[in-house]
């Protein structure tokens, strides 16, 4: 039987719902979220989503502040921007849109802020709290995902969880996720040697790479749950994951499609971290 095709789209649709509600009683305690995303530079990707962003907060009645930076803009500029915000009791939520460009370092700018505005949970002391188990701001990618596999009630625990990609905002946390839920962790990437070996002993697979088609139906499980972090834009224009889906499905139990999968978890939860920024204000 071919997979289960699970829908970002539908499920953001549902939770967006909720969050909205939540904002209402929030908005009736006279607290307004405020979200501020910051983009340096003109990278046409980044624009499409910061753009998405704010429609996306201001659509469940999320403030939302756009502070678009010329590509120039010197590294202490951007410092003194994240610290004007970090102060501003209006904004929640501060989330520095990467890549930034060459000549800023995105380390200092991360841990520049305030770890209680970062919606994004880049901070250093975020990721301490969440290699730790503790409560802290989850990267939205790792969360989105793991919201839509509890929402389709597929078990965690003790499931093998193979997780393609080393970044710190997508490979690397939702592996420690994954690992706070139970499961079993494995982590492949460049160096990885006969990658196939590992993904099809997944239950879970997640592809984090950027490669198209990387992941073919030899490197599938019999009914694994796969999931495609992936975005590259072919040169035909048209947006492609990691997997090859039309083949990956028929062996699959669940599969994510790209677009319409994990991307719009990833905003819906920058709007839920948001709230959780803006409740414990
Ligand atoms: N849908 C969404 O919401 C989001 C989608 N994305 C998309 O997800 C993809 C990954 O993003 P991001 O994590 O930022 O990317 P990075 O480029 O930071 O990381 C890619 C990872 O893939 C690994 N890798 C590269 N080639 C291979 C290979 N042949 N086999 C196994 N592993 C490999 C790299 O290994 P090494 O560490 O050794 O270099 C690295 O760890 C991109 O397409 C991006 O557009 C990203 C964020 C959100
Ligand atoms: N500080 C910071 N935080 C991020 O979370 C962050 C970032 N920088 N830089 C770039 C990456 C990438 N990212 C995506 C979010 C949504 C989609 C998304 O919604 N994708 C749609 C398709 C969009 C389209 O059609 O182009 C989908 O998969 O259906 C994709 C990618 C967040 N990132």
């Amino acid at each position: 039987m071919p997979a289960e095709v699970i829908y970002g789209t539908e499920i953001a649709t549902k939770l967006r719902n909720e969050l909205r509600k939540e904002i209402m009683s929030l908005q009736k305690k006279g607290i307004q979220p405020g979200l501020a995303v910051i983009i340096v530079g003109d990278d046409p990707a980044s624009k499409v989503y910061v753009r998405e962003k704010k429609r996306a907060s201001e659509a469940i009645g999320i403030h939302s502040k756009v502070i678009e930076l010329n590509e120039a803009t010197s590294q202490q500029e951007l410092l003194d921007k994240v610290l004007e915000l970090n102060n501003d009791s209006s904004i929640h939520g501060i989330l520095v849109q990467l890549p930034l460009p060459k000549h800023i370092d995105a380390k200092i700018i991360i841990e520049s802020i305030t770890p209680n505005k970062d919606v994004d949970g880049f901070h250093p002391i975020n990721v301490g709290r969440l290699i730790t188990n503790q409560e802290c701001f989850v990267p939205c990618t790792p969360l989105g995902i793991l919201y839509m596999i509890k929402d389709k009630n597929i078990p965690i625990e003790g499931k093998h969880v193979v997780v393609v990609g080393r970044s710190n905002i997508v490979g690397k946390p939702v592996g420690h996720l994954f690992l706070n839920e139970n499961a079993t962790v494995t982590y492949c990437h460049s160096a990885t040697e006969d990658l196939y070996n590992h993904t099809k002993k997944a239950d879970i697979l997640i592809s984090a790479v950027g490669k198209p088609n990387l992941i073919n139906e030899q490197g599938v499980k019999d009914g694994a749950v796969v999931i495609d972090v992936g975005n590259s834009v072919l040169s035909s224009g048209k947006l492609s994951g990691d997997v090859n889906f039309d083949v990956v499905k028929e062996k699959a139990s669940y599969i994510t499609p790209v677009p319409k999968g994990v991307g719009p978890m990833t905003i819906t939860m920058l709007l839920n971290n948001t709230i959780i920024a803006a409740k414990q204000s």
